[in-house]
Formats: C-alpha cells, structure tokens, sequence
C-alpha cells in the first residue's frame, strides 16, 4: 500500500507537487495519469526516497522507504532515469544488484527469464535498444520479489509483443496481490489493464476512481435515441436511475441509465418506431482529455498563425 498526505515539493519558485492525498491499494492495478510536467515522476521518486518532499510525507506500507531494512524487497522501481553502466552485461549488472542488496544469485536468472532477456543477457546494456533496456529495469525493479511494484511509463520503447507482455505481468502482480503503481501516457493500454486510477494535473489530484466510473462521469454510458412520439417514449423510459433529456420539440432523446438493447425492446413493447439508437462510445482517452483540458501545462498548436505567413 502507497499512502501519499499532503505531499508537496516545490523546486524554487515551481510547485511540481501539490497537497496530494492518495492510496495506491494492494490486489489492483492503479493507473498515475497525468498530461506532461503534471508531477507524476516527482510523485514516483519521493515515494523511493530519490527526491525529498517539502511538506507532507508518502509511506510504503506504512514506513518511508528509507526506514525499510531491505527496500528493493520492499518496492520495486521503474523509474525514466536509467542507471546501467553500458558495458556491463544485462546478468552482470542484476548480479551486482542482487549481491548489494543480500538477494540469492539464482533470483538473477529468474528474472532474466521473466523479462524475456534469456538470449541477451550476456550482452553489453549499452548495446541494448529502447525496449530491451526496459526489459532490464522491469528485470530489476522485480529483482528483490517486492510487494510493491512502481514503473513509470513501463510500455514506452515496447513493440507490441513487449506491450502484451507488460498488460500480463501487471495482470499477473495484481493478482499475486501486490500493489502495482504504473504511469502511462497510452490511454488505451491504461484503459486494459487498470482497475483504479489517479489523475492529476498542474500537481493537484484531479481523480481517484475506477476506469469505468471516470468513462461514466464524462457521459460513457449515454444512448441517443430518436423518435417521433418523445414524450412518450420519455413515460415509457422512466425509472429510479434513468436520466432522460431532450430539447422541446425535438426528436432526439439522451438517455442514461439503460442500454439501447433496453431501450429498443422497451419501444418494441409499447409500439414505439425509432429513427435512431445509438450508445456513445466514450474512451479512457475522451474522459481524461475533458478531465485535464485545464490541467495541461503545454497545449500544442495547429493553427495556421503558428506556422507564421509567407513572406
Ligand atoms: N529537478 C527539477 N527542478 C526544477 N523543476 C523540476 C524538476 N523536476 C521536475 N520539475 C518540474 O516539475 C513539474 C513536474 O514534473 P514531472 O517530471 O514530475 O512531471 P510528469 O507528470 O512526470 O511529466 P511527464 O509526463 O512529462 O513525464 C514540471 O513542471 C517540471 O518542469
């Protein structure tokens, strides 16, 4: 478990991190999304005590991480800075970890094995491309078999074997019941594997939710219906948790809180003709886009006026 209070840190006059108030649980994946500069990597290394917070504090399992006797047994890392000397080999490398860290030599070979790096691991790590030097630090992060697992942006660099790879093991960690905290920017990787997510924007916590209640909240679950008899189809609809809403003298009809499966039969029923009946599909990508269209630190521009005009 993951308990960040009040964590802030300011670099001069720069808030990275902002009264955060979270828990990361065991037994799921939790998604830490957030647009650029929102201070997830700020977030992710106070909580391996790379990086000291200015006020508030972030426990592992209820001690900071420098109090735990046996740390990288305790959580495992992922974080973007690497720190292989490359020409060392991928094995020799683990082994160094390992023997520093009081872990056997044979957890060597077992995470070469899990990481898929069995053919490369004698291997200089400096000869390695984007995705094999990820390989290496999952490799590493889960050297001492920790109870926490943390990886900040896991599945960049990944062709999509690797990304498959990663949805599994994530998978495979949460439901050994270990809490695993992962950072992403593909919405649509985050949306498979994540069952819990923490969003936030300029520092500040925007969300803590599941992936379905965030999809929800920003209209996920609304059928858009057309007839020619509305008011009726509106008495047919009703019910304790369905929303209908429509402008006066319109055909069109939002509805919450049924399917359009239910809402076609409930018109069949009742000898109700529909014109259209169509769910609207909203993704993890749509919502966190409305969730962070404040938050974003650098919107990027597709105007014209940026490209300047010819001379
Ligand atoms: N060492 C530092 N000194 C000064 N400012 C910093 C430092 N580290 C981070 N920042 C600033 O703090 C903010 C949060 O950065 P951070 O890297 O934590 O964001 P992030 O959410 O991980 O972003 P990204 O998605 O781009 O990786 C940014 O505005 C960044 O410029």
């Amino acid at each position: 478990m993951i308990e960040a209070q009040q964590l802030t840190k300011r670099y001069g006059e720069k808030t990275a991190v902002d009264g955060l108030d979270f828990t990361v649980r065991p037994g799921t994946v939790t998604g830490f999304l957030g647009p650029n500069g929102a201070g997830k990597s700020t977030t992710m290394r106070m909580i391996v005590g790379l990086d000291a917070p200015t006020s508030g504090s972030v426990t592992v399992n209820g001690r900071r991480y420098a109090q735990h006797r046996a740390p990288l047994q305790e959580v495992g890392a992922l974080l973007e800075a690497k720190s292989v000397h490359p020409g060392r080999s991928a094995h020799n490398h683990l082994k160094a970890l390992a023997l520093t860290h009081g872990i056997p030599g044979r957890r060597v070979d077992e995470v070469i094995e899990l990481a898929g790096l069995g053919s490369v691991a004698r291997k200089r790590a400096g000869a390695f491309s984007l995705g094999m030097g990820q390989r290496l630090g999952i490799a590493a992060a889960l050297l001492g078999d920790p109870q926490t697992v943390m990886l900040d942006e896991p599945v960049n660099g990944l062709d999509p074997e690797g990304v498959l790879w990663i949805r599994n093991l994530l998978t495979q960690l949460a439901s050994e019941g270990r809490t695993v905290f992962v950072s992403s920017h593909l919405m649509s990787e985050m949306a498979l594997v994540a069952d819990h997510l923490i969003v936030v924007g300029r520092g500040r916590l925007l969300a803590d939710t599941t992936v379905r209640d965030l999809i929800r909240e920003t209209g996920g679950d609304t059928v858009k219906v057309a007839t020619a008899d509305p008011a009726r189809l509106r008495d047919v609809l009703a019910g304790p948790d369905v929303v209908v809403t429509g402008r006066v003298g319109s055909e069109e009809l939002q509805v919450t809180g049924l399917t359009a499966r239910e809402i076609g039969l409930k018109a069949a029923e009742h000898g109700i003709a529909l014109f259209e009946l169509s769910a609207r599909t909203v993704s993890l990508e749509d919502a966190f886009m409305e969730l962070t269209r404040d938050a974003v630190e650098y919107h990027g521009t597709t105007g014209v006026e940026s490209l300047g005009r010819p001379a």
